[in-house]
């Protein structure tokens, strides 16, 4: 599977690199690039051995290493004349990067870094493409002078010959095994011992260590994880678009099944008739075009972080580090649940290995994992929402993201109840506020109570969780209000396709005021005549917006190869595809199988033998 995957992928690749050359010669411009890794994942079911390679390898060389660096190895990376990985999670560790245990001792007498994974659980473990694709790699290590620790660096390690991709002296590399997905991607594992490394395969864009062992260290510390925030906004984009798929693929299935009459007497509908299996399907719709708005706006904002980075200028980071995060979460978690939504949705033929939506799932769950757990990462937005919060009571602006807060904070109480989409946006927004103050009171009154603030986040993690969920909500849904209503170019959309967006605004809004009805009430006083007005408005936005579900997915314009699912096919011949799929099945070669003669047989007659000598 894996040397298939790489095969595809080095195809897809060279048919990039013809696309990048014809529609953007010459360009740097990373969303040929990032497409083309779109599309070469998608159309490897098994998983892109290069994604790494593509994502992190390539760029941590740009954006971590000086320009001589990038002359040497950056090159010859982006020209794919050489492959890598980002090799930073060990056995022992994946999210504390503290307590990275690889080390990197500087030695001043020749000029090199001696690198070590001191222990098994120092070993490299996961890395995209170590087990067996990669040539090179980025090595995360606790970087070291005369024994003194001074934080994490990264080191440019050539890890195959180039020649023969025979593990250099030193090497112990290897597969770390079956995942329950990505299987084409051979996440590898990688020991080194006493591994020398020139002084100058340190990337020093930001730190530096000189010839006799100074060290400058980086006016920003996190600089360093600019590479994992990147791949967080890729995330956001790339399971948006899993979740797209899968919605796809029920859609067009959900129009063609029929089964189980809502009128007696009447001939069975389409499944897509029955309300419930609307409510199953076209949230999820809409939820994927939201986060696909969603994610752009990251991109764009990791755009513009990253050319100011490579100005000196780190003001965004702190930003785009809690948009990366949350929306890496929200977009992981959503695109997760609501693919196995989707299958469920499409009864037994959404478990066949044909309709895809299996792969669908297992290429989109690990998103919650890596890149920073989704739950560390939760943790992460609810500290910095209570670093924001002292803000606001210091009266002192918040970054554009967050501005909300400010202005909810200096409300004494909610507006009265109207249910328009301001009303729910706000609702949501206060229902925000509200949880952070409340997270803030806990978190405050355990470092009162001389609690370190670690252990203060760690016993406040369900509210500072809660507080980071809720913010998720408010950013996404205040995006997706603000795209609908404030867009810029809404005069140049037709009267029908802005209704069909607001019935998307519509159900979204009241989608998320349901699923967090029970944080709202904890703020808002909201009479059950107002929430059943909105379970009926409910009702009737899916009933509108039935119509409207092929088109929408069709514009997500999904080649049938990327779908790969019997269910999702354009042409909508379900039952002959399944079909024809099942006659492919190998079990199915011969009219009998071989196990009958080896196996069946002596066990059903054995059974009768002994069934007849009970008689006697
Ligand atoms: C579209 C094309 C296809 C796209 C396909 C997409 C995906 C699939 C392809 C590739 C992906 C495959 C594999 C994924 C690769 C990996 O998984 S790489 C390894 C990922 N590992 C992690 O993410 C580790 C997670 N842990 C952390 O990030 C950090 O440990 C932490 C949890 C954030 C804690 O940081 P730490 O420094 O230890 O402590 P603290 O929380 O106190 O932070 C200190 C201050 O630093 C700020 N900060 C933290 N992180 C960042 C950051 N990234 N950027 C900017 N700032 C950061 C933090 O807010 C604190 O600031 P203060 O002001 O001091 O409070
Ligand atoms: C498909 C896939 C591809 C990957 N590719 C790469 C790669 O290319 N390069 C790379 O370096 N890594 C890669 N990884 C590794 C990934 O980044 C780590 O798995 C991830 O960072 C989580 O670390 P961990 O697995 O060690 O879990 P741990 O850090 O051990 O966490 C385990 C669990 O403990 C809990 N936990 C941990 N810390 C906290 C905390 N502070 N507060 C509360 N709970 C906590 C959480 O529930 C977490 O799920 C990949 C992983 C997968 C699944």
């Amino acid at each position: 599977m894996a040397s298939m995957s790489v095969k595809h992928a080095i195809a897809a690749a060279k048919k990039l690199r013809s696309l990048q050359e014809r529609f953007n010669p010459g360009g740097s411009d990373i969303y040929p690039a990032l497409m083309g890794d779109e599309a070469i994942t998608a159309l490897i079911p098994s998983g892109n051995p290069l994604s790494v390679h593509i994502l992190m390898f390539t760029r941590a060389l740009r954006e971590q290493g000086t320009d001589e660096q990038y002359e040497k190895f950056g090159r010859r990376a982006d020209n794919n004349e050489i492959i890598g990985t980002f090799a930073q999670t060990e056995l022992g560790h994946g999210t504390y990067l503290r307590g990275l245990e690889a080390r990197a001792d500087y030695d001043r007498g020749t000029e090199e870094f001696v690198l070590n994974t001191p222990k098994l659980s120092s070993y490299k473990w996961w890395p995209g493409g170590l087990g067996q694709t990669c040539n090179y790699c980025i090595f995360v290590a606790q970087l070291y002078i005369d024994n003194e620790a001074k934080g994490m660096a990264m080191f440019v390690v050539q890890i195959r010959d180039e020649e023969t991709h025979m593990p250099l002296p030193g090497v112990h590399v290897g597969e770390i095994g079956k995942k329950m997905g990505l299987n084409g991607v051979n996440n590898g594992f990688l020991g080194l011992k006493d591994y020398r490394v020139p002084r100058l395969n340190m990337l020093m864009r930001h730190q530096q260590v000189l010839p006799d062992g100074r060290f400058v260290k980086s006016p920003v510390s996190q600089v360093s994880y600019f590479p994992m925030v990147f791949v967080r906004c890729m995330v956001a984009r790339q399971n948006s678009n899993y979740l797209a798929q899968a919605a796809t693929i029920a859609t067009r299935y959900s129009v063609i099944r029929r089964q189980s009459p809502i009128e007696e007497g009447q001939p069975e509908p389409k499944i897509l008739e029955h309300l419930t299996q609307q409510m199953k399907v076209i949230p999820e719709i809409v939820t994927a075009v939201v986060y696909r708005l969603a994610a752009a706006n990251l991109q764009n904002m990791y755009n513009e972080t990253a050319e100011a980075v490579y100005r000196k200028d780190f003001s965004r980071l702190p930003e785009l580090h809690a948009l990366a995060c949350i929306l890496k979460v929200a977009t992981s978690y959503d695109s997760t649940y609501g693919i196995e939504r989707l299958r469920q949705a499409c009864g037994g033929h959404g478990y066949l290995t044909a309709g895809n939506l299996g792969n669908i799932f297992a290429m989109a769950a690990p998103a919650c994992t890596y890149e920073g757990e989704n739950s560390v990462l939760y943790l992460q937005v609810g500290k910095i929402l209570m670093k924001n919060w002292s803000q606001v009571l210091a009266g002192r602006e918040l970054m554009p993201s967050m501005a909300y807060i400010s202005e909810c904070s200096k409300m004494t109480s909610f507006p009265q109840w109207t249910g328009s989409w301001e009303c729910l946006l706000k609702a949501i927004q206060y229902a925000c506020v509200g949880s952070i103050r409340l997270a803030f009171q806990s978190y405050n009154a355990r470092v009162q109570s001389a609690q370190s603030q670690t252990a203060a986040v760690n016993y406040s993690g369900l509210e500072l969780t809660k507080a980071a969920e809720l913010h998720g909500r408010s950013y996404v849904a205040g995006n997706f209000y603000q795209q609908i209503v404030n867009s810029p170019n809404k005069h140049q959309r037709s009267p029908q396709f802005q209704k069909v967006l607001e019935n998307m605004l519509e159900l979204h809004l009241i989608q998320i005021f349901f699923r967090h009805l029970g944080d709202i009430l904890r703020f808002i006083r909201i009479t059950e005549d107002e929430i059943s007005a909105l379970q009926r408005r409910l009702e009737e936005v899916l009933k509108e917006l039935r119509p409207d579900a092929v088109a929408i997915t069709d514009a997500f314009d999904f080649n049938d190869k990327i779908l790969s699912s019997a269910l999702g096919c354009y042409d909508g011949n379900v039952y002959e595809r399944l079909f024809e799929a099942a006659l492919k099945h190998p079990l199915n070669r011969k009219s009998v199988p071989d196990f009958f003669e080896a196996h069946l047989k002596p066990f059903m007659k054995e059974n009768a033998d002994n069934a007849k000598k009970s008689k006697l």
